[in-house]
């Protein structure tokens, strides 16, 4: 069985090297919609694959990182990323450009690694991340699948090369959540949400 939660952020960028002009030469934003799709043979205590509430702890705040801020490939510009990161408290730099593509890639390696630390309590079993759908616009979305995420032919995602800005850090609930990731620690789910 999948089961899907959506999710939703307002970001800006620019495309550099696509074939749409306005995409690769202008700042732009778009309301974007992410689906996160789930999957298992199995039923948890409430009968349920992964209780979406679970869903609005540190998945939630993974995806708001990126909420009212500018993505920035690292391979951009010198300048425009100075810039950027001057005129926007909240930023994230990415090593890969922030294409619906690379969105959707990024967003499937952080949340696949954070349910692989997730220790669950409520009775589920053999939950996998199936894919992370990217809505950019209301007519045009890319959905990574775990062998989009690790491809090598897309370019390598690694956290270690991922930064958020100081104002975004301040917003996470757990101050350590980028570095618990980053570490492999381990989580806990609660008991109740
Ligand atoms: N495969 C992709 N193509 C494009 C991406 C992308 O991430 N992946 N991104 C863009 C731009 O960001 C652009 O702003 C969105 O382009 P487009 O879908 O053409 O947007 P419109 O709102 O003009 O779409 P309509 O269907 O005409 O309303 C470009 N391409």
């Amino acid at each position: 069985m999948i089961i899907r939660k959506l999710f939703k952020f307002e970001n800006a960028h620019i495309v550099r090297g696509c074939s749409s002009v306005k995409c690769r030469s202008s700042l732009h934003g778009h309301s974007y919609q992410v689906e996160l799709l789930f999957e298992s043979n199995f039923l948890d205590n409430g009968q349920m694959v992964y209780d979406f509430g679970l869903m609005k702890q540190n998945m939630k705040d993974i995806i708001d990182c990126f909420d009212h801020s500018i993505a920035i490939w690292s391979g951009d510009e010198e300048k425009y990323i100075a810039d950027m990161q001057l005129h926007s408290d909240r930023w994230v730099l990415l090593p890969v450009s922030p294409s619906a593509e690379q969105f959707s890639r990024v967003i499937f390696v952080f949340i696949d690694k954070l349910l692989s630390l997730t220790t669950t309590i409520n009775g589920e079993r053999e939950v996998k991340l199936h894919s992370v759908i990217v809505h950019e616009t209301a007519t045009g979305y890319a959905q990574a699948f775990r062998e989009d995420a690790y491809s090598q032919n897309m370019g390598e995602i690694d956290l270690n090369e991922i930064e958020f800005s100081h104002e975004i850090q301040k917003s996470w609930q757990d101050a350590r959540l980028f570095d618990k990731i980053k570490n492999s620690e381990s989580f806990l789910n609660p008991k109740s949400v």
